[in-house]
């Protein structure tokens, strides 16, 4: 492929074909973008995107009808054995009594995921007469009160759900989310329907509950590795039910997500802004944009969601001397990509943030001083500088603290006290997780306090569930 593909300015690929660092080398330089003709865009290498100046586009709603269908299809042949039954008739067998099934009528569903998939399942399995719950810690609470569904923790989706229906994007948070230990809190016979992303599940997990009767059934379109192998054992269970990511396979989604991404990368390719134009002394602040956008959408994780932004941009500089759609493109990015398996760039950022009801605002304090340096800080709900060419954290909340944003950072919120830094320098420790660096912002001794370290390596989950 890569000998015809050096010829051309934009390339257009579905889930199926992987655009790596190779494909982009091949170009040499030539590709303007590259269009993702559907939702995740996992299948490409984006540092080597990035590296090689080249957009990536895609086509984040026009499949969200076709998923929602094929889960409810999932959901109720799952329920009443229709793949099963169908393979064993057109074996010559008669065997009612056999694929008994259930009922999804007055049953709990719990969505995991209440994006654009998630909430129209839900609406679907409401109308089925399912009462529906969801779980998202990113989406605004009132996104599912206003259809009639209730927002829950995760363990309450667990231990109350009849079915489960996953809907989050595969992202370092959501990997493996559902193991050994989130199918101990499920209710008995529970049913569990995959049209995510197969690595949300932990596959021997999985195959363990099913033994045990933890999971009565499954329903899987996605898998791990794609196509899996022949003898993989979670497919041939008897009590799975399997698609080949068939989610987003009906002529009106694929006629759908053609035209969005045709309109996409033509947007791209004529783009007003592209990333390679970025002015060079804006760049620092570029990454700074970014980086404060995702720290602070974690930071309300589990609250009511993100619904408005306000950034403040401090500078020496007129408002007409500072262009700052870039930096707002770049908030845009870090608040939704963090949760959402959505590719936000320069072209779609205003029309993806409309779309997902964020607003943001924008505010300017003007400076005394040289308007040489273009800013002097951005402030979001956490509020940054750039130091020495390189993007800082300075304040989070009311708490100042002095850390750079490049890495992996912890923080944790508490009442400073004595032991507590060493705790969590021995918990990372046992990890064999190196802090390259520790702060303690507070206000006033014994008071409430951030404390903020800056890690070489991820550290796992059950570790900052220990730090908590
Ligand atoms: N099988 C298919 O063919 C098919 C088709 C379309 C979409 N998908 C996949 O379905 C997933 C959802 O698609 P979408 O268009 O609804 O995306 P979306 O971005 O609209 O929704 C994803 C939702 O997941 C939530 N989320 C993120 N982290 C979470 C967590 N830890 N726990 C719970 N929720 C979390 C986000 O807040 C967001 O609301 C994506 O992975 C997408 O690739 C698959
Ligand atoms: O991420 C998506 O949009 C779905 O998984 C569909 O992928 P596809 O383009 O391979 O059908």
């Amino acid at each position: 492929m890569c000998t015809k593909i050096s010829h051309c300015d934009a390339l257009i690929v579905s889930s199926g074909t992987k655009v790596t660092r190779e494909v982009f080398e091949s170009f040499g330089g030539r590709l303007k973008v590259v269009g993702r003709a559907g939702v995740e865009i996992d299948n490409v290498d984006l540092s080597a995107a990035t590296e090689h100046g080249c957009l990536v586009v895609n086509a984040p709603t026009a499949n969200t009808v076709a998923a929602a269908e094929h889960a409810i299809a999932l959901l109720a042949s799952m329920a009443r054995n229709i793949a099963q039954a169908d393979a064993s008739v057109k074996a010559g067998k008669w065997q009612r009594s056999k694929y008994v099934g259930v009922s999804l009528v007055r049953k709990t569903l719990a969505v995991m995921g209440f994006g654009m998939v998630g909430s129209e399942v839900a609406r679907c399995a409401k109308r089925l007469g399912m009462n529906v719950i969801a779980h998202d810690p990113y989406a605004p609470v009132d996104r599912a009160r206003a259809i009639g569904v209730e927002s829950v923790s995760f363990e309450d989706a667990l231990s109350s759900a009849d079915f489960i229906s996953l809907h989050m994007p595969l992202t370092p948070a959501t990997s493996k989310m559902f193991n050994d230990d989130a199918f101990s809190k499920m209710k008995k016979g529970v049913r569990i329907v995959n049209v995510a992303r197969g690595g949300v599940i932990d596959d021997e997990a999985l195959l363990r509950a099913l033994d045990s009767g933890i999971v009565a059934q499954a329903a899987l379109d996605v898998f791990t590795e794609e196509a899996p192998p022949k003898d993989n054992v979670v497919v041939q269970h008897e009590k799975v039910t399997v698609t080949p990511h068939l989610g987003a396979s009906t002529k009106e989604a694929q006629e759908g997500v053609a035209v969005k991404i045709a309109e996409a990368v033509v947007g791209a390719l004529k783009g007003e802004l592209a990333a390679s134009a970025v002015l060079s002394e804006l760049s620092p602040f570029i990454a700074l944009a970014e980086k404060l956008a995702r720290l602070a959408v974690q930071l309300v994780a589990g609250g009511s969601g993100v619904k408005s932004v306000r950034v403040t941009y401090a500078s020496a500089r007129s408002p007409d001397d500072l262009d700052t759609r870039l930096l707002q493109a770049m908030i845009t990015k870090g608040l939704i990509e963090t949760i959402s398996s959505v590719f936000v760039n320069l072209v779609n950022a205003n029309f993806t943030a409309k779309e997902r009801g964020l607003r943001i605002t924008e505010e300017r304090v003007l400076l005394d001083g040289s308007p040489e340096n273009p800013l002097e800080s951005i402030k979001i709900t956490v509020e940054g500088r750039v130091k020495d060419g390189k993007p800082h954290l300075t304040k989070v909340g009311s708490f100042g603290v002095n850390v750079s944003l490049e890495g992996s950072l912890i923080l944790c919120r508490q009442v400073y006290q004595p032991h507590l830094i060493g705790k969590v320098g021995s918990i990372l420790g046992d990890e064999n997780v190196n802090v390259n660096f520790m702060s303690v912002g507070r206000i006033a001794t014994l008071e409430q306090a951030v404390m903020t370290s800056g890690v070489d390596e991820e550290p796992s989950k059950e570790a900052l569930k220990k730090i908590g």
